[in-house]
């Protein structure tokens, strides 16, 4: 059996400013070459954990391995293995794009030729070189956060940090940069993204983390979080009144609609849960069905007992 490292293990992790608890103990496995979204409202705790996480911030207690490095004692080896990409952006606005290009190159102490491939590599890679020899002040916000992200993969991390990377863009620029993630994990790089958005924690993570006034209410995959509160169900559509009007009798639970001769069965996406529902059918009935799962909202919802708000943000522009 082959078992996969794990590039980020958190266990127990508290973090408190005065008696205002922040993180309140956190739990968590990522493994090499995986996606891990944290997924919550403003204030839970999402970026404290991303700043501890990449020796910004230290922790209360609990142990903090990342790639095997303890963030207490080995902050150096592991700041040394992350690439980080914050909420404010690590770009010197006065410099052109090539230039902060070439910063990060330089202190990452690239030699000159490797750093130049890099620099042409990343401009190509994040379509930025015909802006490349102008200040990024006159950038407009979707092209500083490719760039902010360019920065952070140049020296080539294998393991990155996130930070709310998709708030603020528009639907283009969302895509591109979700894009750039899936290529990064196509070549093993490990991704802990935090986020707001139940749709790009649904695209990307292998695994979700519901976080919550600083507690992981839930874990799992996003169709595992989905099959743990109500509102999935299966929609089945007869061929005429009676058989809906006969298979009904069958399912107590279920809701009826005549018009559009459907049956809805509440369903918890399951398999077995599949299976129970086909199996009191009839064939010959049925005209079609389809299987509806509750979507992360639901999620949220059922797990925190509240929605999770829209970011305030304005869109920025690509
Ligand atoms: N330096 C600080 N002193 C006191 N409280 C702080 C400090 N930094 C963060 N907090 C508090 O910690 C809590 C968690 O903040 P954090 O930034 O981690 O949340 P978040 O989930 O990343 O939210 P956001 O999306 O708004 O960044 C908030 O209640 C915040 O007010």
């Amino acid at each position: 059996m082959t078992t996969t490292a794990a590039a980020i293990e958190v266990a127990g992790l508290t973090k408190s400013y005065g008696d205002h608890t922040v993180l309140d103990g956190v739990d968590l496995t990522v493994p090499e070459g995986t996606v891990y979204a944290l997924l919550g409202p403003n204030g839970a705790g999402k970026t404290t954990i991303v700043n501890i996480l990449a020796t910004l911030l230290t922790p209360g207690d609990g142990e903090i391995r990342v790639n095997g490095f303890d963030v207490r004692q080995q902050p150096a080896e592991v700041r040394a293995a992350i690439g980080v990409t914050g909420q404010f952006s690590a770009i010197d606005e006065l410099l052109t794009g090539r230039e902060n290009l070439w910063l990060m190159a330089d202190l990452a102490h690239l030699d000159r030729a490797s750093a130049a491939t890099a620099v042409t590599g990343m401009l190509e890679r994040f379509d930025l070189v015909d802006a490349a020899d102008r200040r990024a002040q006159t950038y407009s916000g979707g092209m500083k956060r490719r760039l902010d992200l360019a920065m952070t993969l140049i020296t080539g991390p294998r393991l990155i940090f996130l930070d709310e990377p998709s708030t603020g863009l528009d639907p283009r620029s969302r895509r591109g940069l979700w894009a750039i993630v899936r290529e990064q994990v196509a070549d093993g790089v490990t991704v802990l993204l935090t986020t707001q958005y139940l749709d790009e924690a649904d695209e990307l993570a292998d695994r979700i983390g519901v976080l919550d006034a600083g507690q992981l209410v839930a874990e799992g995959t996003a169709a595992e979080l989905k099959r743990r509160v109500p509102g999935g169900h299966v929609s089945v559509q007869f061929a005429d009144g009676a058989a809906l009007t006969a298979a009904a009798a069958a399912y107590p639970d279920a809701v009826t609609d005549l018009e559009t001769l459907t049956l809805q069965v509440p369903n918890d996406g399951s398999i077995a849960g599949l299976r129970r529902v086909l199996d009191g059918l009839d064939d010959d009935v049925v005209a079609g069905l389809t299987v509806e799962s509750a979507d992360l909202d639901d999620v949220f919802l059922a797990l925190t007992g509240h929605a999770v708000e829209a970011p305030e943000s304005k869109e920025i522009p690509a």
